[in-house]
């Protein structure tokens, strides 16, 4: 499996140790960086994760920052990519049970000492039950393509004379 992984300045040393504990797992790791612990900003990094997966280059990718929050919004802005910010081993595993997910936000102020590596492995082999849980994925496949790229979308709810809530606030 190739994961695809990156972190901002606070997640950049487990992100180091998640690649050594991953590679000896014999899992595909591109490190996506950050690579030191100068500030960085939070959407660089999960843009290019979130693509990779996005774009089939990868099988799932891995974002660390503070908290997952920023990582996991910016991640989901990309079509069929399933983002959650996950602390602890209940959290992991229905991520992927019932959502499916492919792109695990690691929130690295909150983990500390506990053990990261157990929590990503049981995340990588935790299968999706499918059944109900497939319909429901479906339903979000549909909300994504009707109003990510479709009817509903900014620009066309502008050609349509609607205010969006990107609008309101802008206001
Ligand atoms: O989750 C995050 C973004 O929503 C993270 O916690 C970021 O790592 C954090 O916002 C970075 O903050 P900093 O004060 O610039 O280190």
């Amino acid at each position: 499996m190739r994961i695809s992984l990156g972190s901002d300045h606070r997640g950049v040393q487990i992100k180091a140790r998640l690649i050594q504990s991953l590679t000896a797992n014999s899992y595909e790791i591109l490190d996506e960086g950050t690579f030191n612990d100068s500030s960085v900003d939070y959407p660089d990094f999960a843009e290019v994760v979130a693509r990779r997966v996005s774009d089939g280059q990868a099988d799932r990718g891995i974002l660390i920052c503070g908290t997952g929050i920023g990582m996991a919004i910016t991640a989901n802005k990309f079509a069929g990519v399933r983002a959650a910010p996950c602390y602890d081993e209940v959290m992991v595993e229905m991520s992927r049970r019932h959502n499916d997910v492919n792109v695990l936000c690691l929130p690295g102020d909150l983990i500390g000492e506990r053990s990261i590596d157990d929590l990503v492995l049981r995340w990588l082999q935790t299968e999706f039950d499918g059944g109900r849980h497939a319909e429901r994925i479906a339903k979000i496949e549909k909300i994504e393509k009707e109003n990510v790229n479709g009817p509903n979308c900014h620009s066309n709810n502008r050609a349509a004379g609607h205010t969006t809530a990107a609008d309101s606030q802008a206001s």
